[in-house]
């Protein structure tokens, strides 16, 4: 099993559901970049689990243990090192689902993948938990774009549930700071009440009926400079998408129109350039901010599709792999109803993370300003 991703900036995450701790190592963090350890505790308490009536009941105080890589507040070069303790575990509500795995969860595949020597508990490292790490290297590098650069990368529900309850759009033009504070203020991150509303009563509905709801993330990245990225295999998307699709439940990835481009004729779908201020804009930003693997120089938009939490609490067919035969299963623990909400900031760590290592790839970070001697302690 290894859990690495990133050329320039390579992340390393570690550790199990209920083993002592879980984090993460990264290496190639620009130097210099300011880290503020009570911004990133607050990004990380976005994605922290119990905090609401749509979250698993098992609470974690989710207190990053920056071990190395920090010195005087910025990173220093050194490879970033942290860990986050596991506090709340209940690792007996997963005795039984070794034997009967869990429709949707990956307990049967990891049965075979790993001859049933993988930790089951709490999911093992197919934890969503493994996310608390994304972000603490997510939450550094959203640090480090909106420092160098002043890029922001701002994510919502767009769309929650079988009922498909959908919120506004992100401005996929220019950063509207009136939508940034209505997904903070409002009791789900949606930009508009209403939706908002409306999706945290489906969440509770599923939840009373002992199942779970879907839903996709929508995220912009503002301020990105054109021409970042490469053709193929190393573009924009495909670095979104791998890091993407390391977070468990995330289903479908697409960028600007997506799926719905290939309803389009050319002439809708094509961004007509204009002049403006002496810079080449796209009239609008179906592209999402890619052509070719690279950047346009519009925000990079995209979206991902959650899958329904699979531990649900209803009656379900599956089989005993001791006898060999069908088994009846009810999942017995503490689960999310809709995994959601708190992707979301998962959902933006991820992007962080993907556009900050094609920015250093390509040596289109601006590097920070050496540091006064006078500084330093030593
Ligand atoms: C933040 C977060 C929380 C999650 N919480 C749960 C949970 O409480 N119960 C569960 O069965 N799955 C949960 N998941 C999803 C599973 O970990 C995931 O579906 C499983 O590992 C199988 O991977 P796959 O869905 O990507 O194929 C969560 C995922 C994330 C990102
Ligand atoms: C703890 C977190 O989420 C966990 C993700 C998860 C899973 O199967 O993905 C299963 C649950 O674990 P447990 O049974 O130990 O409560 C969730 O609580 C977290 O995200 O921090």
């Amino acid at each position: 099993m290894a859990s690495s991703v990133g050329h320039s900036v390579r992340l390393s995450i570690f550790g199990q559901s209920h083993s002592e701790a879980i984090g993460c190592v990264v290496e190639g963090l620009p130097a210099g970049i300011s880290v503020d350890l009570d911004e990133l505790q607050a990004f990380l308490a976005r994605r922290a689990p119990g905090r609401s009536d749509t979250s698993t009941a098992r609470r974690e105080p989710d207190r990053p243990r920056i071990l190395s890589g920090l010195v005087d507040g910025h990173t220093c070069g050194a490879p970033l090192s942290a860990i986050i303790e596991n506090t709340n575990t209940r690792s007996q509500d997963y005795e039984g689902l070794r034997r009967v795995p869990r429709p949707g969860h990956a307990d049967y595949a990891a049965y075979v993948r790993y001859g049933n020597h993988h930790d089951v508990a709490g999911g093992g490292h197919f934890s969503g938990r493994l996310t608390a790490p994304l972000c603490i290297a997510g939450g550094i590098a959203l640090q480090a774009l909106e420092q160098a650069l002043g890029i922001r990368v701002v994510a919502h529900i767009a769309q929650l549930g079988p009922e498909r309850i959908c919120d506004e759009h992100l401005n996929d033009m220019t950063l509207d700071p009136s939508q940034v504070e209505a997904i903070g203020a409002n009791e789900l991150p949606c930009i508009s009440t209403g939706a908002a509303r409306a999706m945290h009563e489906a969440v509770l509905v599923a939840k009373s009926k002992l199942d779970s709801v879907g839903g996709v993330i929508e995220c912009v990245a503002y301020g990105m400079p054109a021409g970042v990225g490469d053709p193929m295999f190393d573009g924009l998307e495909n670095r979104i998408a791998r890091i993407a699709y390391g977070i468990p439940a995330v289903k479908g990835v697409e960028f600007g129109a997506g799926f719905g481009a290939a309803a389009l004729l050319g002439s809708q779908n094509n961004d007509p350039y204009r002049i403006e201020d002496e810079r080449v804009v796209c009239e609008k930003n179906d592209a999402g901010g890619i052509l070719g693997g690279i950047s346009t120089g519009m925000p990079i938009v995209w979206r991902a599709a959650v899958k329904p939490t699979p531990s649900i609490g209803k009656r379900q067919d599956s089989v005993d792999l001791g006898s060999t035969s069908d088994a009846d299963l009810v999942v017995h623990g503490r689960h999310d109803p809709c995994i959601v909400p708190r992707a979301v900031p998962v959902v933006e760590a991820a992007c962080a993370l993907a556009l900050l290592d094609a920015l250093v790839d390509d040596g289109a970070l601006p590097t920070p300003a050496p540091a006064p001697l006078s500084s330093h302690a030593i």
